[in-house]
């Protein structure tokens, strides 16, 4: 027995034995498994957007001009009420917007409540999940992830609990629940759910809801002007998106509408005016509301101007970025030296633009800033004037416009720019994989978009 493992020690020793390259082969080996598993988890996996639904708010919602002035008048006053008419005259919106039943009230003005604020959370957020889900045929028990952004109304469980509870969601789903992140949270929650099929190999289908609840905080009750501007401007709406990553195709789910290819967020809060220009606020009377600054544009500029910097060097063609370049380093005019003076055509790069409709101010605003013509903002005064101001929904209701118009053709490129408080500026850039039909039954645009673009007031 010795003299064996004598001989076998020898035999593995000996010189003239071929050399042991087992040490080599097996580090070889698990450097190949470190590289392709490497690899494998850095590799960009792609996100689809399979299909999304946009809330149609009931008819006995809508707020006429003529209703909002005379409960404006009869709540606060015949100087206040002409005020806030004046506004909802400038404002871009039309007759059929809609608020919750709450702000339909006259004297005594009800109290909002956690229970009135469900209701119109559960109206608003269902209807949309209910048709997204009806359109896709997708089970909800095969979502993984769940992100829903909603600015002003956070209850306790979250929202994102109450939709678990309603489709009766698997216990290991990933939810998350984003709050006062304002109008442009609609492609920070498509950014989340990118960053969570990439960290989550496994995870197939994101369900997202953007939505403002109108029934809250945001509602504001007292004589405040830069407040009631907000009151004029914002109204009920939510849209629900549904994405998928490959690992979800092997599934019977439909071809995809789109394909995201850029996610950016810009976020100029780092300057005090900058963050304080949209604020939510208590007014002298206790009165919590959002207080909007005459300077919004201006600071909206400003982030704008950085966003469009770093957006442009990512989806403009080479000889617009040089020609951007050029205009920035070698300016016609010297003392513009270090600041751009050339516009890049972002046309160039986008067959497409939604743009956050939060006022008309806004829209005029973006379309001077990118020279964009009528037609290419024509989605998002539309979506203003027939929803009003629906927060993160908006860049939804303008592409579900653009889809009902039957514009939409395979390949087109999709910007979805988002505006908003912080001062932030985010941006959803999508490719279409196909034709989209026109107008669906049902949509929120099904039965008025023949009478879209309607003219608007100068
Ligand atoms: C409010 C407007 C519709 C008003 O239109 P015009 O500017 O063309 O008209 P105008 O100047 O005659 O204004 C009409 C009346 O409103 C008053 N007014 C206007 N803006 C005001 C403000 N911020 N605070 C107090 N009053 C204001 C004017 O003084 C005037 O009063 P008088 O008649 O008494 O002289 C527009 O300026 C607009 O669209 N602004 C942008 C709104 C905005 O900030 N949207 C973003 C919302 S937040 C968002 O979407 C994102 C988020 O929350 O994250």
């Amino acid at each position: 027995m010795e003299e064996s493992k004598l001989s076998f020690i020898k035999l593995i020793t000996s010189p003239s034995s071929p050399p042991n390259s087992f040490p080599i082969l097996f580090l070889l080996t698990f450097a190949a498994f470190l590289l392709a598993a490497f690899l494998l988890f850095h590799r960009r996996r792609r996100v689809y957007l399979l299909d999304f639904s946009c809330f149609k708010p009931p008819g006995h919602c809508r707020v006429p001009f003529a209703s909002f002035e005379e409960h404006g008048r009869l709540i606060l006053g015949d100087d206040l009420g002409l005020f806030m008419l004046r506004v909802l005259e400038k404002s871009g919106l039309g007759e059929e917007t809609a608020l919750p039943v709450l702000a339909h009230y006259i004297e005594p003005v009800p109290v909002p409540t956690l229970a009135g604020s469900r209701d119109e959370a559960e109206l608003v957020i269902f209807s949309a999940v209910d048709d997204v889900l009806r359109k896709t045929g997708v089970d909800p028990t095969e979502i993984d992830i769940l992100i829903i952004n909603c600015n002003s109304f956070f209850p306790m469980p979250s929202l994102t609990a109450m939709v678990v509870n309603r489709y009766k969601l698997r216990s290991t789903v990933k939810s998350f629940n984003l709050s006062g992140m304002g109008c442009s949270c609609g492609p920070i929650s498509v950014g989340l759910a990118k960053d969570l099929f990439q960290a989550n190999p496994s995870a197939g289908l994101a369900l997202i809801v953007s939505t403002e609840i109108i029934t809250s905080p945001a509602w504001y009750k007292g004589r405040e002007r830069s407040m009631l501007v907000s009151n004029c401007l914002f109204r009920m709406g939510g849209a629900a998106v549904l994405l998928s990553s490959p690992t979800s195709h092997r599934r019977s789910l439909p071809h995809p509408k789109y394909e995201l290819l850029h996610v950016l967020r810009t976020h100029t809060g780092a300057h005090d005016s900058s963050y304080r220009c949209l604020y939510q606020v208590e007014d002298s009377d206790g009165n919590l509301g959002i207080s909007l600054s005459k300077q919004v544009m201006e600071f909206s500029a400003v982030a704008l101007k950085l966003h469009l910097t770093r957006l442009g060097l990512l989806v403009l063609p080479w000889d617009e970025k040089l020609r951007f370049l050029a205009s920035y380093f070698f300016p016609k005019n010297k003392k513009l030296a270090g600041t751009a003076s050339y516009v890049p055509q972002f046309r160039r790069a986008f067959e497409h633009f939604c743009v956050h409709a939060g006022g008309k101010a806004v829209v005029d605003g973006v379309k001077r800033s990118l020279g964009l013509t009528e037609q290419e903002v024509e989605a998002s005064r539309m979506a203003l004037h027939r929803f009003g101001n629906t927060s993160s929904s908006s860049v939804w209701y303008e592409l579900g416009y653009t889809e009902a118009k039957g514009r939409v053709r395979k390949k087109d490129r999709i910007w979805q720019l988002g505006l908003g408080s912080g001062f932030k500026c985010n941006s959803a850039v999508w490719r279409s994989l196909r034709d989209v039909k026109g107008n669906e039954e049902g949509g929120a645009w099904s039965d008025c978009i023949d009478r879209y673009p309607v003219p608007l007031a100068p």
